[in-house]
């Protein structure tokens, strides 16, 4: 079964666990107390294919074992970016953090690159509060070669789950994952080297 791996990532409290949260659960949860980073498991079928998703929610406190940025980044396949759309400065990060991923992942083919990135637009039911437009965020994702959307982890189901499976979809097409797939021994010791980075607590959903 191939193995899956989506870097959640954003400053705080741009409603990253939210996403993960509602994706996994349905639920939205209003205050999500977290004060260590994790990783949520779960098993997908995506176009008849079996997968073990991992999703990497960090935490945005200081905490022991705490992993880099750039750690996460090349852990990952895949990676959901988030901003705030109703804080400016949520967007900058997001900014700085999709230019880092695709300077770290130069490696890869154009291809796998410009489609494992996703730039999110969260609490869209802020719009009366909105710092950030809409083409804003539209002009960073083709400058950067993410896909955009706007969501709101409040107030969207299915949008949150259809963002999240083509993130898995692509992933699983990607550079990484396909190595993955084509040398099932390296995989074993690349979960191992994983563990002994992030030295975590895992979640099955
Ligand atoms: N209005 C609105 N609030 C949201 C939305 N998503 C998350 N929030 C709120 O934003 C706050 C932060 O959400 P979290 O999911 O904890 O954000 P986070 O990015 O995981 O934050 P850290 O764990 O601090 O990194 C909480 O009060 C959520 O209720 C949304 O779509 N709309």
């Amino acid at each position: 079964m191939n193995d899956i791996k989506v870097a959640v990532l954003g400053s705080d409290g741009v409603g990253k666990s939210a996403l993960i949260v509602r994706f996994l659960t349905r639920r939205f949860i209003g205050e999500y107390a977290s004060s260590s980073e994790c990783i949520y498991r779960k098993r997908m079928s995506i176009d008849g294919r079996q997968l073990n998703l991992e999703l990497y929610d960090p935490c945005s406190q200081p905490c022991e074992g705490k992993s880099t940025l750039n750690e996460q980044i090349h852990w990952a396949d895949g990676f959901v970016v988030i901003y705030d759309i109703s804080d400016r400065s949520s967007f900058l990060t997001a900014k700085a953090i999709v230019h880092l991923i695709r300077e770290l992942h130069l490696g890869g083919t154009k291809r796998d690159t410009d489609s494992v990135i996703f730039l999110v637009g969260n609490k869209q039911d802020l719009c009366h509060m909105r710092e950030v437009d809409r083409e804003e965020g539209q002009r960073l994702a083709s400058e950067g070669r993410c896909q955009f959307y706007e969501l709101s982890a409040a107030e969207h189901y299915q949008e949150v789950v259809l963002m999240f499976s083509k993130m898995v979809r692509n992933a699983s097409l990607g550079g990484k994952a396909k190595e993955r797939r084509r040398r099932p021994s390296g995989s074993k010791s690349m979960a191992k080297l994983i563990n002994n980075v992030f030295g975590k607590r895992r979640k099955s959903v």
